[in-house]
């Protein structure tokens, strides 16, 4: 777990700005969802933070130090999982080990007892302990993303990024994964910035919200402020017509957000 400070962070791509001065913090075991129009930034934000791209200006600190490049206690899951589909899930897992793990050792597979154990620990996080020694390409998409959320496990991280884990999952598969991920992260107290485009999975596992729209935070709170209002901010008047006329069929606007929502923006 890890208290993050953004400070006046900019990204700009030769005329494009990707990131337009954007600060927030989050402090310790902190569960963060970053929505956003496709091109609002959310990527280029997560890749900064991982330290894999740096900005333009501004700066970005984990427990007081300034993050200048990846580091070994940021572990990050993507949309493509990256498996390696010859290996077992086990094996797969244990790579997330290699930070701490000497070049001949992890070509010999010879990792340390309490890496393996922590291999053991994390598939059973994501509930593939039974499935350990199923080679990982013959796993669903689902299974195999799980398998991806217990490599990033195993590398003991302070701060879990994931960048659109389950966009290219089918909702019910979707919705496990994002459970599994939410468990994970309570389970080790873990502070996890997470960006998805689905507002009502959003909804369902977030406890803060950092609206984007332009490179810039539109909105930055929790649960009980997270309305239709505040989505029409983010992803403009069209995305929220539907949510808007069921709203003045009867429900209330934060139920209208919560299934509505799942139409409007599940893609
Ligand atoms: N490597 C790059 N080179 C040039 N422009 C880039 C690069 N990466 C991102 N951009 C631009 O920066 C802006 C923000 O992109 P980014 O990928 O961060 O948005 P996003 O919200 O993650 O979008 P999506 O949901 O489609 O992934 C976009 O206009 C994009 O075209």
């Amino acid at each position: 777990m890890s208290t993050i400070e953004v400070t006046n962070l900019s990204k700009s791509y030769g005329d494009v700005t990707a990131l337009d001065d954007v600060s927030f913090t989050i402090p310790d075991g902190e569960f963060v969802v970053v929505l956003g129009q496709s091109g609002a930034g959310k990527s280029t934000l997560l890749r900064c933070l991982n330290g894999i791209t740096r900005p333009t200006s501004g700066s970005i600190t984990i427990d007081d130090a300034n993050v200048v490049g990846p580091r070994n206690d940021v572990a990050m899951i993507f949309q493509q999982h990256y498996i390696l589909g010859q290996m077992s899930a086990y094996s797969n897992a244990l790579t997330g080990a290699l930070g701490r793990t000497s070049f001949l050792g992890s070509l010999l597979g010879l990792y340390d007892g309490d890496d393996k154990k922590e291999a053991l620990r994390a598939l059973e996080t994501v509930g593939l302990l039974d499935e350990a020694n199923q080679r990982a390409g013959k796993m669903s998409g689902g299974q195999q993303q799980r398998v991806g959320i217990a490599r990033a496990l195993v590398q003991n991280p302070n701060l879990l990024l994931a960048d659109e884990p389950v966009a290219s999952l089918d909702p019910a598969s979707a919705e496990t994964v994002m459970r599994y991920i939410r468990d994970a992260a309570d389970e080790r107290d873990l502070t996890t910035i997470a960006s998805l485009h689905q507002v009502n999975i959003a909804r369902e596992f977030g406890e803060r919200f950092l609206g984007m729209k332009d490179g810039q935070v539109v909105f930055d709170g929790y649960r009980e402020d997270f309305n239709v209002d505040v989505i029409d901010r983010i992803y403009g008047d069209i995305e929220t017509e539907a949510i808007r006329e069921e709203r003045a069929d009867g429900p209330p606007a934060n139920d209208a957000v919560a299934t509505s929502g799942a139409r409007s923006h599940e893609y």
